[in-house]
């Protein structure tokens, strides 16, 4: 446990009604006796003078005292609840460090909490997504894994990933004593089902990573069917350069915008044709590149424009294009041309992008398809917790890969233990004792 006492404004800068400092470590309770008298009744808001080294009053305010371990970093907490000045803030600050305590670093409460095991490291993380969020979708996700969610499923299939280790070294170590039940294509079966529970995590937190960096969405579309016009309108501004030419955009172009409050990365993107010159095909190249790695893809056809012979050489068959992964949108522009009424039609959105109509659907469209549908499953998520599922669902593979080859117990505990190790650095919790216990604890040695 550190010996430090570290000290911060909890409440951001600036001028506010209230303003907290927060306390934590060994000294906590003699520093808050010297600033406020003696110590208060533990976790009851306490109403007390704050008095500077003069034995005047810097303010007079709220505090609070959790004695350890019952705190939330473990260690003895007291918070100090003063007003919402910057100058008061800093008195009071300049106070606690003159009394030995010292300025916490960045998320050093949340660690220390992590450190003392009151809380994994998902829900460390999810404290910071929290803060962070930048829409509703994300910041419900986020509770879901400061609730302990996304902990809980990894916490289970690492326990799942142990039991059957357990099954497999018992075989290896008792091998004198073969045991019931060991048979590979059962051992197969439950392999099976942790790498379907593994890729259906993967999904949930590739969403909630997703929601917390915003959302990909690409516009595509063949050239001049008003992509860049399309960008310009959900951007509510002239991002794009729009000319009635076609093969106009080259490069992708990325924006970022909120549509009621769910943040969105949207790519424009050159239209889709054969043919061109070098630097129109390497931007065909990269829209291509772009729709693969969509969340999204807004397909723009120009409802104006005469059916198109399949045989011209110049136009790609726009179906064939899609990635069959990423859900497709389509948008027909151009309807103040066409005379075609704004909104949902048969064959997609209606819009003009050129005159706005249709395009509040649209939007809503937009924000119901990436923003609140299945939340329920959804786990904010980080890219290194990716990494770790997909090391983990790669260990899996290997182990059934080893199973299903009929290799040995020892080759298939190896890879199911590497992908244990993989998933328990997720909440940061895996250690070997943690194993050996179980095996002891489920087996006589004696026997
Ligand atoms: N004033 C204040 N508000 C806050 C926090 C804080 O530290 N201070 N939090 C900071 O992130 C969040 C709440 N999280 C917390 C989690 C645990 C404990 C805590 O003291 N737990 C003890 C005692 C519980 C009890 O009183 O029964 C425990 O679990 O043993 C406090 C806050 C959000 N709001
Ligand atoms: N009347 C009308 N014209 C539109 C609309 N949307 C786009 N246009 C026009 O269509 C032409 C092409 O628009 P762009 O937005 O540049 O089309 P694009 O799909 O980005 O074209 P490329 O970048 O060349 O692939 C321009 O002259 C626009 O003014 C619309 O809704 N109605
Ligand atoms: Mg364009």
């Amino acid at each position: 446990m550190p010996d430090t006492t570290i000290c911060a404004v909890a409440t951001p800068p600036g001028r506010g009604g209230i303003g907290v400092i927060r306390v934590s470590g060994p000294t906590t309770a003699s520093l808050i006796e010297t600033v406020v008298g003696p110590l208060p009744s533990a976790r009851r808001a306490s109403f007390r003078r704050f008095a500077g080294d003069d034995g005047v009053a810097i303010d007079e305010g709220l505090v609070l005292w959790f004695p350890g371990p019952h705190s939330f970093t473990g260690e003895d907490v007291a918070e100090l609840h003063g007003h919402g000045g910057p100058v008061v803030m800093d008195r009071l600050l300049q106070r606690l460090l003159g009394l030995g305590a010292e300025l916490a670093s960045p998320g050093e409460f949340s660690q220390r909490a992590y450190s003392n095991g009151r809380i994994d490291l998902t829900r460390a993380e999810a404290i910071a997504d929290l803060i962070e969020a930048g829409s509703e979708s994300a910041a419900r996700a986020a509770v879901r894994s400061l609730q302990g969610e996304f902990a809980q499923t990894v916490e289970r299939l690492v326990r799942r990933l142990t039991d059957l280790r357990v099954h497999l070294e018992a075989g290896i170590d008792f091998a004198d004593e073969p045991l019931e039940g060991l048979a590979l294509d059962g051992v197969v079966q439950r392999i099976e089902a942790i790498a379907a529970e593994v890729a259906e995590t993967r999904r949930a937190a590739g969403r909630g990573q997703r929601l917390q960096e915003g959302l990909t969405v690409v516009i595509a579309g063949r050239p001049n069917a008003g992509k860049s016009s399309l960008l310009n309108a959900l951007a509510g501004r002239d991002a794009a350069i729009v000319t009635a030419l076609a093969g106009t955009t080259r490069d992708v172009l990325d924006t970022y915008l909120h549509i009621d409050g769910l943040p969105l990365r949207v790519l424009d993107t050159a239209g889709l044709r054969q043919g061109g010159d070098v630097v129109e095909q390497e931007g065909v190249r990269r829209a291509r590149q772009a729709m693969r790695e969509a969340d999204r893809i807004l397909l723009v056809t120009d409802d104006t424009a005469p059916a198109l012979a399949a045989d011209d050489s110049e136009i790609t068959d726009l179906q064939a294009e899609l990635p069959a992964s990423v859900p497709v949108t389509t948008v027909v522009n151009k309807i103040d041309l066409s005379g075609r009424t704004p909104g949902v039609a048969n064959d997609g959105f209606a819009v003009s992008a050129l005159t706005g109509d249709g395009m509040a659907a649209l939007r809503e469209h937009l924000r119901a398809s990436l923003g609140e549908d299945d939340t329920e499953a959804v786990f904010i998520a980080r890219r290194r917790h990716l990494q770790s599922l997909d090391a983990g669902a790669a260990a899996i593979d290997e182990a059934l890969e080893a199973a299903h080859a009929g290799a040995g117990e020892e080759l298939v505990a190896e890879s199911l233990g590497e992908a244990q190790r993989a998933l328990g650095e997720i909440t940061g919790a895996v250690t070997p004792e943690d194993l050996l216990g179980r095996i002891f604890s489920t087996f006589c040695i004696g026997k």
